[in-house]
């Protein structure tokens, strides 16, 4: 695939993206049948991708350049601001909108945020995009409260020339070179939360909470969950690390008793708010560190399916071993790092691969997802 930022030099996050597909995934799985090589999978499915291209949801563009000129981007590689609002990875309407963005920082008049200076207000904006309606979350990251006036001053028409435009909200991050995001969120206009909808499941995206950012993968993703378990027709579920409840809503009927964990407070208010859109009512989302909630429980209260969805870090040394002790039917665990999840297995006593299948939800990088059925040994 072409982009004239890689061909250019000025933007190389993806790496491969020169490559074509099938030589990038053909690279990827058999990086993961070297790392899975202990384990001796029972079944390897194919490896499931989407698009090449207006594939992904989410864009994070540091704000540069000054306020007569600003530039959303990244700094490029000679330290001058390079814009990607083109970026081909975006659909064509969010590639529009953040072209529009571009100039509403313009006539707002907000100074961008100087990191060798520290001086200036708007460090980032943060822009998702539904794929059932494309119906975008516009966020603004602010060092102070001072730009929000100007925001508001223009925000009508921007909101009137992108109707498409459903939340809008500012995050406040007074601390210099800092994570990205801060912990003060201020609502502007628009709705509390957008609506995505996979395989006819109801999921909200807030915030701060975790979203999939490649919709088409990811809803192929949470649909083979289902699939595999069904055959299992288990009768009580644990999702650890859930966000906002993407596989145990998918695994979910009436007759399921479902538990969701997950640290984000407001990922669970919208796991919750989808149980109920779903009429679910064996369903309980709690927001909770995975490792301490699993520390509560006794051999009496384990699922028949324990499904975990780590950050890239995996679960840990200690979540495997309670993993080993509870001992569920099966262990469904989806990552997005395969290293950790290779450690993790092996940290994982008494169960056998049954099954192993990559879904490639970061194309044209070194990253992919891996859904890993995992049975207890007879
Ligand atoms: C890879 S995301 C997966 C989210 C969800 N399963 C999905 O499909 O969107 C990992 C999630 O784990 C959450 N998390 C991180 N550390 C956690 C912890 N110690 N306990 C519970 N959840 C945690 C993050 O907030 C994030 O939502
Ligand atoms: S992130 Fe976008 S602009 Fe950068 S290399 Fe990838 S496709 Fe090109």
């Amino acid at each position: 695939m072409i982009c004239h930022h890689f061909a250019a030099g000025s933007c190389q996050s993806c790496r491969h993206i020169q490559q074509p597909l099938t030589e990038q995934l053909a690279a990827k799985q058999s990086l993961l049948q070297q790392l899975l090589a202990p384990f001796a999978a029972h079944e390897w499915l194919p490896p499931v991708s989407g698009p090449q291209t207006g594939f992904r949801n989410k864009a994070k563009m540091v704000v540069l350049g000054a306020a007569h000129q600003p530039i959303l981007g990244i700094p490029g590689p000679d330290g001058e601001p390079v814009s990607l609002c083109d970026c081909p990875l975006y659909p064509t309407d969010m590639q529009q909108l953040l072209q529009q963005l571009q100039q509403f920082v313009q006539q707002a008049g907000i100074p961008p945020y100087r990191i060798d200076k520290a001086r200036g207000e708007l460090k980032f904006i943060l822009l998702t995009r539904a794929q059932v309606s494309g119906e975008f979350m516009l966020r603004f990251v602010l060092r102070s409260s001072e730009a929000i006036p100007r925001i508001e001053r223009q925000l009508p028409g921007l909101l009137q020339a992108f109707p498409s435009i459903k939340v809008v909200t500012v995050n406040l991050q007074p601390v210099h070179m800092a994570r990205l995001e801060g912990e003060e969120e201020i609502w502007l206009a628009g709705e509390p939360r957008l609506r995505e909808v996979f395989n006819e499941v109801p999921l909200y995206i807030r915030p701060k909470s975790f979203f999939q950012t490649n919709p088409v993968v990811a809803a192929q993703l949470y649909q083979s969950a289902r699939e595999w378990l069904r055959p299992i027709a288990p009768s009580s579920v644990w999702d650890l690390f859930c966000g906002v409840g993407g596989f145990g809503l998918h695994c979910a009927n009436g007759d399921i008793q479902l538990t969701g964990i997950e640290i984000e407070a407001e990922a669970i208010a919208c796991a919750r708010l989808s149980a109920q859109q779903l009429g679910l009512e064996n369903v309980n989302f709690q927001a909770l560190d995975s490792t301490d909630f699993a520390a509560g429980k006794n051999a009496t209260e384990v699922p028949d399916v324990i499904i975990v969805n780590p950050p890239r870090r995996g679960i840990g040394n200690a979540l495997c071993q309670q993993l080993s002790d509870f001992a569920p039917a099966y262990i469904l665990y989806s990552s997005c790092n395969p290293q950790t999840l290779a450690q993790d297995l092996a940290a994982i006593d008494g169960y056998c691969l049954q099954r192993v299948q990559l879904f490639d939800m970061f194309p044209h990088t070194d990253h992919f997802e891996v859904l890993a059925l995992l049975r207890r040994n007879a």
